[in-house]
């Protein structure tokens, strides 16, 4: 890369580096125009105003070789620097200032394919060849703007009718660049405002506004004056310009952002632009926060060697505006039924367009039927030992690598069963984005030495992440088969929870958003106990009404529970699709439910089958979670003596742990006032083995 700076009167040696740059024909050359002496040792030529055009050849040739050049007189180039080039890669501070703009503006000359609409009227009022001559001069600095805006305007005087014929036969939709559309569709659906700013004319500028959606208020250009006719009481003769506007002067853009952020409380504004006067936007206190040069009109080597970021295409935009890379932690049933409708929203094109499309989801390795569960996931694009037949979508990319997965993710969902977060947290602390946030689908709590931790509270300790819950009625399979269905976001981050909505809302399946995280998540963890009971009551052959007994019963414990450990859980949060909506489905059809009831059957049947068995015979590898919460939950009401305020709790519990029969369910109001049988005394070590389930710290140690 050569770089040469050109020391100078300015518009003399800005025009002089962009000839270079054009003779050199050559990308890897920047011209730097600069004011003043460059430091000793620095790249530079120097050219006074009066320099002849004739050094002209001698630099541009110096440059288009590459060579060095030290040329005498007033016309020096003394040597050349290398230089990094313009910025086709934005840093991260300047992804994250695009990322949180509030508002973009764009110089009207980087929208519409003709760089210069007063050149096209000119040529349009055949006047092009004069009217260049004077734009030259403004160039070459010969002529300040102000001047150069009164002389062009005097020489293509025109009339409104001209303009209205100009711009028929030139239509903004004929000559916009490609790509500023959807850019500007997309920052205005983000709630983004839009500028425009020209150093042109307002009525070349408006129509193009108006064909880009931009409001006319947001429009900052100069405005012709015009003389009025007294009979008609129209306008009738271009009489100049209104030298008040702030376009009209040099650093015109700047000025015009100040003014924006006046009345606008913007933290960060954007100039997009190709020329040195937008450039201007950033070097001045109290104008744009970033410039990003634009090079798909006209290239301008000293913009693209200053801008923070150079694009030559608005689709690079676009596409950095895409805020959120998803990662799904987990893929049992129900993570595949939600990677099948986050997936979807993930591809799914809106103008707010916010997810990027590949979503990474970790997948626990395993073999099934010969081939490794990530191979069968990249190539069928769905998971045929856990959700077979549900599609997972072609942007899903299984990973086995838990820290790979996760890395550069912006959203993290966590969907593993409860057991096995706590190692996996451990394993991702250093590894996530700062300003990640997450969201946990488990349903389950874990408990300490100290009381109860939810996984929510889990995932923030240990990642120190924001982390929502989604909790609902939500049996996988009939998700995956798109059945209406509804869950409630549980948040304490709003702004989050909006994204989040987005992430998971689709046609079939509702989201309310619910300030209770806290309550959400312990009506997702409390309801697979209360499904143990009802699964008892189906193996005991009960009605309806036995069934209703229990899950009233079971609500009311819930309620209970969950208030006294955390007591700003709201009571309404039991009314939602989290609380009394999720106990039905999964009291109606869950595997809880279902487990308890065959548990219930071989009970009676005299041949006694463990929680463990039927949980390996039955569910195929998915794992069932109200054995171990009951058993967790049952810690805390020991160790808080409130056994006999939560009867069915303790009960169901009593049961898997073995000590009473399951027949006993429906004694559950007087179980917890009765001795535990000992274990050496009332039954026999098979019954007690065959009804115990799987302990607590075998399942930790798993994890
Ligand atoms: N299945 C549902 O209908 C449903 C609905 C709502 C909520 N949930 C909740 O979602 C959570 C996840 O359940 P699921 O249905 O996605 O899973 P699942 O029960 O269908 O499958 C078990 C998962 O655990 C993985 N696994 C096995 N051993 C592991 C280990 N040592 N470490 C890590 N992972 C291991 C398996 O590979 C599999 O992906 C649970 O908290 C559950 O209560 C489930
Ligand atoms: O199948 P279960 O009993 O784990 O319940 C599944 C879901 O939690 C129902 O919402």
């Amino acid at each position: 890369m050569k770089a040469y700076s050109l020391l100078g009167p300015p518009g003399f040696t800005r025009q002089l580096a962009q000839r270079t740059k054009r003779v050199s024909n050559n990308r890897s050359t920047v011209c730097r125009p600069q004011l003043g002496r460059a430091a000793t040792g620095s790249g530079a030529a120097f050219c006074s105003h009066s320099s002849s055009r004739a050094k002209y050849s001698l630099v541009t040739r110096a440059a288009a070789s590459g060579a060095d050049a030290d040329l005498d007189g007033d016309l020096e180039l003394l040597k050349t620097e290398s230089s990094p080039g313009p910025r086709l890669q934005p840093s991260e501070r300047v992804l994250k200032l695009w990322r949180k703009a509030n508002a973009v503006c764009f110089d009207v000359d980087c929208t519409v394919t003709v760089n210069d609409s007063l050149d096209l009227l000119a040529e349009f009022m055949g006047c092009g060849g004069l009217v260049a001559e004077v734009t030259n001069k403004a160039m070459d600095g010969s002529m300040n703007l102000e001047q150069a805006l009164e002389e062009r305007l005097r020489i293509i005087n025109c009339t409104p009718g001209d303009i209205k014929r100009f711009i028929k036969a030139h239509p903004p939709g004929s000559r916009l660049v490609p790509g500023i559309e959807g850019l500007i569709k997309a920052l205005q659906a983000r709630g983004i405002a839009v500028y425009l700013i020209s150093g042109g004319f307002r009525e070349l500028t408006l129509p193009i506004a108006k064909h880009l959606g931009v409001p006319k208020e947001n429009v900052f250009a100069n405005r012709m004056n015009w003389q009025w006719d007294d009979e008609t009481g129209e306008p009738s003769r271009l009489v100049g310009f209104d030298s008040s506007e702030p376009t009209a002067h040099n650093r015109g853009k700047p000025t015009a952002i100040a003014r924006i952020r006046q009345r606008n409380p913007y933290n960060t504004i954007i100039m997009v632009g190709d020329g040195i006067t937008d450039l201007e936007a950033v070097q001045v206190t109290g104008g744009a926060d970033l410039f990003i040069g634009f090079g798909g009109v006209v290239e301008r080597s000293p913009v693209a060697a200053e801008a923070d970021w150079y694009v030559y295409k608005y689709s690079q935009l676009i596409e950095a505006l895409k805020r959120y890379t998803v990662a799904m932690i987990g893929s049992g049933a129900w993570a595949c039924a939600a990677m099948h409708i986050v997936a979807q929203n993930c591809l799914a094109y809106d103008e707010a367009d916010e997810f990027v499309d590949e979503v990474r989801m970790w997948v626990y390795e395993e073999e099934f039927q010969g081939s490794k569960l990530t191979d069968l996931i990249n190539s069928k694009h769905e998971n045929p030992k856990y959700l077979p037949g549900i599609s997972l979508g072609e942007n899903t990319v299984a990973d086995p690598d838990l820290e790979s997965t996760v890395r550069g993710a912006d959203i993290l969902i966590f969907c593993a069963p409860h057991q096995f977060i706590r190692s996996m947290c451990k394993q991702l602390i250093g590894k996530v984005k700062p300003e990640a946030f997450a969201i946990s689908l488990i349903k389950g709590m874990r408990v300490r030495s100290d009381g109860p931790q939810l996984i929510s509270q889990l995932v923030a300790k240990y990642l120190a992440l924001d982390c929502s819950v989604l909790m609902g009625a939500n049996i996988a399979g009939d998700i995956g088969r798109e059945q209406l269905s509804e869950a409630v976001i549980g948040y304490a981050n709003p702004e989050h929870a909006k994204v989040l909505k987005k992430l998971f809302e689709t046609r079939y399946f509702n989201i309310t958003l619910l300030p209770d995280v806290a309550g959400a998540e312990m009506c997702g963890t409390l309801k697979n106990i209360v499904a143990l009971a009802a699964g008892m009551v189906d193996g005991l052959g009960l009605g309806p009404n036995s069934k209703a007994t229990i899950m009233r019963q079971g609500l009311s414990e819930m309620r209970g529970f969950s208030k006294a450990l955390y007591p700003t859980v709201r009571d309404e949060t039991f009314f939602e699709s989290c609380g009394v909506a999720d106990l039905i489905a999964t009291c109606l059809g869950g595997r809880n439910r279902l487990v308890a009831t065959e548990y219930t059957r071989a009970s009676l049947s005299g041949s006694p089958v463990s929680f463990e068995q039927l949980e390996a015979e039955l569910l195929k590898g998915q794992k069932l979670q109200g054995v171990l919460t009951s058993n967790e939950v049952q810690e805390i009401l020991k160790q808080r003596g409130w056994e006999a305020e939560y009867p069915l709790f303790t009960t169901v519990n009593r049961i898997v742990s073995g000590y009473f029969p399951p027949t006993d369910i429906v004694n559950f109001k007087e179980v917890p006032s009765r001795p535990i049988p000992s274990e050496d005394g009332d039954l026999s070590d098979e019954e007690l083995a065959a009804r115990r389930p799987r302990p607590l710290a075998t399942a930790e140690a798993t994890a």
